[in-house]
């Protein structure tokens, strides 16, 4: 059985406010959008890989909340496992410093305004419903 890998995404919450990324690499996936996020590294925990790579690739300094349920495949032997974050007080601003070439915040109506990559589609509906639910 091939090991899974699991690569941890956030949704990065600004009040009811979503970011959205959009990749400059590999080529396959460019120009599409996804939930800034990575690879989970042998020994890490996921709440730890997840605050590393938004500091890495945005240079914000964020906190986890809650993991959204779900596992959503990606490209073998990749699975998706998204948690809400937020922004820590002080932190800079989101800035696409690696991996991405653009940023936005979505509101829920704008929320599929952006090209998303396939494979997130599912992942976003699902966070998205769980914060419109939590929200009413
Ligand atoms: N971060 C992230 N990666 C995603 C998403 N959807 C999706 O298919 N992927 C893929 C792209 C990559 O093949 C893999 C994780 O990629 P990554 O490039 O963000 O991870 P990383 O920073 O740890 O990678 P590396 O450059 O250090 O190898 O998952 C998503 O929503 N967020």
């Amino acid at each position: 059985m091939t090991e899974r890998i699991v690569v941890v995404a956030a949704a990065l919450l600004d009040g009811d406010r979503l970011l959205a990324a959009r990749r400059s690499a590999p080529p396959e996936l460019a120009g599409r959008w996804e939930l800034p996020g990575g690879k989970v590294e042998p020994g890490e925990r996921p709440e730890d890989a997840l605050v590393r790579e938004l500091r890495e690739e945005l240079g914000v300094d964020a906190e986890v909340v809650e993991r959204v349920p779900g596992e959503w495949p990606l490209k073998s032997p990749y699975v998706l496992h998204v948690w809400t974050a937020r922004l820590r007080p002080g932190s800079p601003a989101p800035a696409p410093l690696e991996d991405h070439d653009a940023l936005r915040w979505l509101t829920p109506e704008r929320i599929w305004d952006v090209d998303w990559l396939d494979q997130d589609v599912p992942a976003v509906r699902e966070t998205s419903a769980r914060l419109g639910t939590r929200a009413r």
